[in-house]
């Protein structure tokens, strides 16, 4: 059985790989500040109708020409990775946190230093706990990358010990062990002065269609974005 889904390999070079970073990293922190605005403004409704308005134009502007329907992940012939969709980390993803996971690979951990603000509310002025999951998804998902066995989540399981208040936050997790295919990543989340809220454990998978596909081919486990 091949893979369920396809990582294409372009040919972009790095400059054009930072220009689009550049320009749509651009367009989309500008429309992440439309989005709290539009939780939070408290202008009168006769300014919100009309800022609607343009809204639609602009949108219609950006829908005259688009990808069929999501973005996928591609990769450069120089080795740049194209997951712009991901919903932790994808560049041109508005409702992505936004997250810069630093890998370590030499010791297999992956950190991540992010501010949630009012769009990711659970309990009042608190972190969604939905939200935990899915940064430490991207967090945990990364570790088994840098360790060098990356793999899809197979397993997450998080205990909330503390709530976590909306602002500044950082994760950090580690490959704790390796049971053949299986990769268990451990890891938390933090309050800004250190406390922890949230730890969790994560079973990481190495596909059977990636395992065939070595077996029968070679080459190094894919990363799955
Ligand atoms: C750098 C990139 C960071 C990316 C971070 C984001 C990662 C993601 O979000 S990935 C998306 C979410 N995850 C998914 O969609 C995965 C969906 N599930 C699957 O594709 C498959 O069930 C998968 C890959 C987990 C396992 O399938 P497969 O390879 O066929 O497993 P299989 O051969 O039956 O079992 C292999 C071993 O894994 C174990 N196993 C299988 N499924 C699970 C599971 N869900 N949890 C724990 N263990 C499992 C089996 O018990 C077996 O263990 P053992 O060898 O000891 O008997």
């Amino acid at each position: 059985m091949g893979a369920p889904f396809n990582y294409d390999v372009l040919d972009l070079t790095d400059e054009q790989v930072d220009a689009e970073v550049r320009v749509f990293g651009a367009l989309t922190a500008a429309v992440r500040r439309l989005n709290e605005a539009t939780l939070r403004t408290t202008v009168d409704h006769a300014t919100v109708e009309e800022v609607r308005r343009q809204v639609e134009e602009l949108t219609a502007r950006l829908e005259k020409s688009m990808i069929p329907d999501n973005f996928g992940v591609s990769f450069t012939k120089g080795g740049r990775i194209r997951g712009y969709g991901n919903a932790v980390v994808g560049i041109r993803n508005p409702n992505a946190v936004p997250l810069t996971v630093v890998q370590d690979k030499v010791n297999g951990r992956a950190s991540a230093e992010f501010e949630l603000n009012a769009l990711h509310e659970g309990p009042p002025g608190q972190v969604h706990g939905g939200v935990v999951a899915l940064v430490l998804d991207q967090v945990f998902g990364e570790a088994a990358a840098a360790g060098g066995s990356p793999g899809m989540t197979g397993t997450l399981t998080l205990r909330y010990r503390l709530n976590t208040p909306l602002g500044p936050c950082s994760a950090e997790a580690w490959v704790d062990r390796r049971d053949g295919i299986k990769t268990i990543v451990k890891g938390e989340l933090r309050r800004a002065d250190g406390t922890v809220t949230v730890t969790a454990e994560g079973i990481f998978i190495l596909p059977r269609w990636a395992r065939e596909e070595i077996a029968k081919n070679g080459g190094t486990p894919p990363q799955f974005e």
